[in-house]
């Protein structure tokens, strides 16, 4: 009996990785039901073309006409734009990778929930902005949440069935990011190309922005609290340059349990596909003598205060993180623009925060999805204002 299964995000670095899996799979294993993407029709028609979705759906509108044109006479349904988006995502599957990037990834992502399907998380921008609504939609459709992010799927691998009462602490690794050893006088001066280089990981570009600001490790804070129902405290990060082990859990015996791998996104990706099950990977084996040393140290505070931005909006509550998620995508996709520097993403996030808070414009906890859109919104636009004073 073959699985229908949608991908969220197909083209994107989850997405593809997603689909190398499903495409070493048995024979009528899966059934594709929708793959989507923004605004790369190229990707998506040669990803429609080989796997055979039901629909391929683009959300920018107006590439609609361009798909159409691509996949015509192929029998694959295509459609455009966010609604059409969130219609394919609501289409009856069994398991949604929900691999959209950003808060654009919120509602497809809900769509998906909302219709029963097992959602394979690695948006952890769904977590940060509306995390309470995502767990509340879960357990209201009787839905199973899946973590993708890789420190999270290690944590949810390492909790032993039933207990997860016994937890003393979880502790998230981080890779340090590309600037780990640079002094805070070269970190001004940093280039998109000097960002983008990730030591360990190859992702999209967001994300590897955030890895070298370690906004991405204060979103996985937020993510982890609220996917594993944990205070702030019981919430660990420590820098592990080799990105060996992945996440450890802490239970209150003194045992640690831990998920360790080479670092390559389908092994998390294959435990949210197979689960309960395990599948077979082309992810290369630890070899831990060839590695020799696994190294730990404290973040760095002075260097990198994303991280502090992050935690200090998280106890702040879900409007916060919000906030803090939107003014982050916004300041990121400037530097990688090259409008502003690199120092000035944690900068601008924090200014925004300030100003909103000052506004009593943010809400401990969210009634729905359209609130915390709203807040997105607000914060979008409160650091454009801020931009545009900059380059003004
Ligand atoms: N990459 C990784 O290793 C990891 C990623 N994650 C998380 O997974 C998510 C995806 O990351 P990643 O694969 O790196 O991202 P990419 O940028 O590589 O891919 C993003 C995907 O989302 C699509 N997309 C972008 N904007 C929109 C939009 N406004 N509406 C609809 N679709 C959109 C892109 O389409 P198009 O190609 O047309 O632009 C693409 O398919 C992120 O939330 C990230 O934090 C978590 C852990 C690891
Ligand atoms: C692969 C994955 O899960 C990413 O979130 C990765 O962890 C980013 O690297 P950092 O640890 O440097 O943030
Ligand atoms: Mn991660």
């Amino acid at each position: 009996m073959s699985r229908r299964i949608s991908i969220l995000g197909a083209t994107g670095s989850v997405g593809t990785a997603t689909l190398d899996l499903v495409g070493r799979a048995p024979e009528g294993e899966f059934e594709i039901v929708a793959l989507t993407a923004h605004s790369n029709v190229k990707a998506l028609a040669e990803l429609a073309e080989k796997f055979r979705p039901e629909i391929a759906v683009i959300a920018d509108n107006a590439k609609a006409d361009e798909l159409a044109d691509a996949l015509k006479g192929s029998g694959i349904e295509t459609a455009a734009g966010p609604v059409a988006l969130v219609e394919a995502a609501s289409r009856p599957v069994d398991w949604t990778m929900a691999a959209i990037v950003g808060s654009a990834g919120l509602e497809p992502s809900a769509a998906a929930l909302q219709a029963g399907s097992s959602l394979a998380l690695a948006n952890k921008e769904c977590l940060v902005c509306a995390g309470e609504y995502f767990i509340d939609l879960a357990r209201q459709r009787d839905a199973l949440i899946l973590p993708v992010d890789s420190e999270h799927n290690a944590i949810f691998q390492s909790i032993y069935p039933g207990q997860d009462k016994f937890i003393r602490k979880i502790t998230l690794t981080a890779s340090g990011g590309p600037f780990r050893d640079w002094p805070v006088e070269k970190m001004k001066s940093v280039t998109r190309e000097d960002a983008l280089a990730h030591p360990v990981w190859s992702m999209g570009d967001k994300i590897s922005i955030d890895s070298a600001t370690l906004m991405n490790k204060g979103l996985e804070v937020i993510e982890a609290c609220r996917l594993f129902s944990l205070p702030p405290e019981q919430v660990d990060v420590v820098v592990h340059r080799q990105s060996v082990i992945h996440g450890l859990v802490e239970y209150i015996d003194g045992s640690v349990l831990a998920q360790l791998g080479s670092p390559d996104m389908r092994i998390p990706i294959a435990s949210a596909l197979s689960w309960p099950e395990r599948i077979d990977t082309p992810a290369e084996r630890l070899d831990l003598a060839r590695i020799g040393q696994l190294d730990f140290e404290a973040p760095d505070k002075q260097r990198f205060p994303a991280l502090r931005i992050a935690r200090e909006a998280l106890l702040a509550g879900e409007g916060a993180t919000s906030a803090l998620n939107a003014a982050n995508e916004v300041a990121v996709a400037a530097f990688l623009e090259r409008r502003i520097g690199f120092l000035d993403i944690p900068r601008l996030v924090s200014d925004c925060l300030e100003q909103l808070d000052a506004d009593h414009a943010l809400p401990q906890r969210f009634n729905g999805l359209e609130e915390a859109l709203r807040v997105d919104r607000l914060a979008r636009d409160r650091v454009r204002g801020q931009l545009a004073s900059v380059s003004a």
